[in-house]
């Protein structure tokens, strides 16, 4: 078995071939660029047992050698995965179930008959590998980096396969995303940790692409710094999951979801007082308030007006065309991965980091809360909206982490803040200015609300 550690990066045609002379590869690649081409059709069982147990099953014809593969589907960790992989070489171009055995085949297919495994989909391309060698720091780092090249067919349907994937072979997994990074400041790449067998099950049936990362596990005893680092990766990642089923079906809800994931992600690193110094977080809130300011406007205005949600999928697009989406999604995984809100920290601030959410979190909510100062609103609700970012603050907080938290009817607070937070959001008018001011105060009087500002 092998780990096998890797980002994929989406591209465009013209970046695949811009990337092929990127001085940063080239200057780093010393045996040059070689050329395969791959055909691999992969395996399931009429009910899709093996996705469900989360592992694909793949037979590759590379030149006159054939591999049976199995993949599991592992661990998304700050947009780089890792997944094992066990590899057989085969006589002929027939799959070999036997070699299947209880090592590598999931305990819950243990009775699963291989016979009823079926060709579903096909992944064929040319890859152009390249082994990118360059010392860091003390150590060394190596890297496979393929360019992929081809499609993905599933019976009639089929989708481009245009991307760089690189793969680690020595050295720290950091080492990957600063090298994506790099690559990403000055050509579009769209990381999304989607893999082609991925691709196939969706063309096959579309509502198998999970558009979330499982919810992030959080409890009461957790130091501040894991759960940021959990809500963090699990904020990024769905935004890049959702990005991508977005360029793929132009759904319009989806892009109001991967818009909400970079509002929570916005309100988060504002949340962490002196847990994360400003300056830490500085580029990442910048990149944010830009595509923040740019698609909020177009999410409103697209309630409305047809046209604007018929325009958005082109505008994504364009979005996707430039470096911005790609340079902030790396260095936001970058610097989860380093949990760069600690750089520059005090010791009050390491306290901070330190801390028990299950501490933590009520002091911070309820401190939020009395500024919110909510019967100042009551009578003035027309200027409510200057409090969206402070809403936006307890929102992501009550949205992803209010199991932890120990208040009475908490859910109800989480939907009625919500609610408030919406109102604030519409456009000023004499019935959404009443309709304010009775909302806060039904915040006001809630439970939850009374207990964290006590
Ligand atoms: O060649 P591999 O094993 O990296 O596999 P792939 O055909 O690129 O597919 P995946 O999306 O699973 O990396």
């Amino acid at each position: 078995m092998q780990k096998e550690t890797e980002i994929k990066l989406r591209v465009s045609r013209e970046t695949l071939q811009a990337l092929r002379e990127h001085p940063l590869l080239k200057k780093r690649n010393k045996s040059g660029w070689q050329r395969h081409e791959l055909f691999n059709q992969y395996f399931d069982t009429p009910q899709r047992d093996l996705a469900q147990a989360k592992v694909a099953l793949r037979l590759r014809r590379d030149g006159d050698t054939y591999i049976q593969t199995l993949k599991s589907r592992g661990q998304s960790v700050a947009g780089l995965s890792e997944r094992n992989e066990w590899d057989w070489y085969l006589d002929k171009p027939k799959l070999d179930p036997k070699q299947l055995t209880d090592d590598c085949w999931p305990a819950s297919l243990a009775t699963l008959d291989k016979k009823t495994l079926k060709p579903i989909f096909t992944t064929d391309f040319v890859r152009e590998k390249a082994e990118i060698a360059w010392g860091r720091g003390k150590s060394r780092v190596v890297v496979e980096a393929a360019l992929d090249l081809g499609k993905v067919t599933a019976g009639k349907q089929s989708e481009e396969i245009c991307e760089l994937e690189l793969e680690l072979r020595q050295g720290e997994p950091e080492a990957l995303l600063e090298l994506a990074a790099e690559l990403a400041a000055d050509l579009a790449l769209m990381p999304c940790d989607i893999s082609k067998a991925e691709r196939g099950y969706r063309l096959h049936d579309p509502q198998s692409y999970a558009l979330g990362l499982p919810a992030a596990q959080l409890d009461p005893t957790m130091p501040l710094d894991e759960a940021v680092a959990a809500l963090g990766w699990q904020l990024l990642g769905n935004s890049q999951r959702l990005a991508e089923q977005y360029r793929f079906n132009g759904h319009w809800s989806l892009l109001g979801d991967w818009l909400q994931q970079l509002v929570d992600l916005r309100a988060l690193l504002g949340s962490l007082g002196q847990a994360a110094p400003r300056a830490s977080s500085r580029e990442l809130r910048e990149a944010l308030d830009a595509l923040i300011g740019d698609w909020r406007p177009q999410l409103e205005s697209g309630q409305d007006d047809e046209a604007v949600r018929q325009a958005a999928p082109k505008r994504f697009a364009e979005e996707l065309g430039q470096i911005r989406w790609g340079l902030f999604s790396l260095n936001a995984s970058r610097w989860l991965l380093q949990r760069g809100w600690m750089q520059g920290r005090n010791e009050r601030g390491n306290r901070q980091g330190a801390a028990e959410l299950g501490k933590w979190l009520p002091r911070q909510l309820g401190e939020e809360a009395e500024a919110l100062q909510l019967p100042r609103y009551k009578q003035q609700p027309e200027d409510l909206d200057e409090q969206l970012p402070r809403m936006e603050r307890l929102l992501v907080w009550l949205r992803l982490a209010r199991q932890t938290l120990e208040l009475p009817e908490v859910d109800r607070l989480y939907g009625e803040l919500a609610k408030l937070h919406a109102l604030a959001a519409l456009p000023r008018s004499e019935e959404s200015l009443g309709a304010r001011a009775e909302q806060a105060h039904t915040v006001w009087t809630l439970k939850a609300w009374k207990a964290l500002t006590r």
